[in-house]
């Protein structure tokens, strides 16, 4: 499928990466994602935040290919994404899951291998004889894919089975995976899911330290204090819709927000 143009918008803090507009996502008479836009910088850590059922997951889904908007357009550095998460990953946008989706039957290695897969151009005929061109390939692969290990500090565990590692330590190695991929942008939902406060603490770091290699964040999360830490700009949805959209300051000081995380309907005159 073919990769059309349109315009990149470049704005203040630097060239757009991501450009979500007017997403909708209905399923059946749930409008799940109701008119949503975002827009990642390069160079940004973006946060969505929002009570349980807000749509977070689903307006993720949206950008990576899983779910074809009802109506709306998703682009990244200019380009409209087709709705498949191969040609999203290809075109630079990498993510990870709510729900931990490792192969937990392979080796580390041989799982943050796979997320190189959308970087290799040796065909499958090539792999099968083994020829001088795929061994390099996989050399250069194989000697990669340890440096994302080394980064997210589990290359001492290249050889362990994915399912034998402990929670936390599986959420870094899907992150390594999604980097793998050598994103522009990086998809994070809600990294911190059953971590403990150090190992929260390290997931910040790590995030920064992602940041700093040049890859841009869009991160869903419930702990407060790891969003407000880490981003430039949060956004809040809220049944589906964007409430607010500001720096941590903005956010954590709108009533709106408050109201619906508490439960309670915000009077606009109160
Ligand atoms: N495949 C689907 N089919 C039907 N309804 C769905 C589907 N996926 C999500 N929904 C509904 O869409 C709404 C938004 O769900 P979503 O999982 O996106 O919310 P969320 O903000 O990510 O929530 P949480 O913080 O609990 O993960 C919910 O009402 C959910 O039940």
């Amino acid at each position: 499928m073919s990769i059309s143009e349109t315009t990149a918008a470049p704005t203040a803090s630097g060239t757009a990466l991501l450009e979500a507009r007017d997403v909708i996502m209905r399923f059946g008479g749930l409008t799940a994602v109701n008119n949503v836009s975002l827009t990642v910088n390069q160079g940004e850590i973006i946060g969505l935040i929002g009570p349980n059922g807000a749509g977070k997951t689903t307006f993720f889904n949206c950008l990576t290919g899983l779910y074809v908007p009802t109506e709306g357009q998703v682009s990244y550095r200019g380009q409209i994404l087709p709705p498949k998460p191969f040609k999203v990953t290809q075109a630079g946008m990498a993510r990870t899951f709510q729900n931990i989706r490792l192969f937990h039957n392979m080796t580390v290695l041989e799982n943050v291998l796979v997320g190189r897969h959308t970087r290799t151009k040796e065909g499958i005929i090539s792999a099968i004889l083994r020829g001088p061109g795929y061994r390099r390939e996989e050399a250069e692969s194989r000697a990669k894919a340890m440096e994302y290990l080394e980064f997210v500090g589990l290359a001492g565990k290249a050889e362990h089975l994915a399912r034998n590692l402990p929670y936390g330590e599986q959420r870094k190695l899907e992150i390594a995976r999604a980097l793998a991929s050598e994103p522009g942008l990086l998809l994070l939902d809600e990294p911190t899911a059953g971590m403990n406060p150090q190992e929260t603490r390290a997931t910040e770091e790590l995030v920064f330290a992602i940041r700093d290699r040049g890859v841009a964040v869009l991160v869903i999360e419930h702990d407060m204090r790891f969003i407000f830490n880490l981003c430039d700009r949060v956004a809040v949805l809220v049944q589906g819709q964007k409430l607010v959209e500001g720096d941590a300051a903005t956010v954590q000081g709108d009533e709106r927000v408050i109201a619906a995380y508490l439960g309670t309907p915000y009077e606009e005159n109160q």
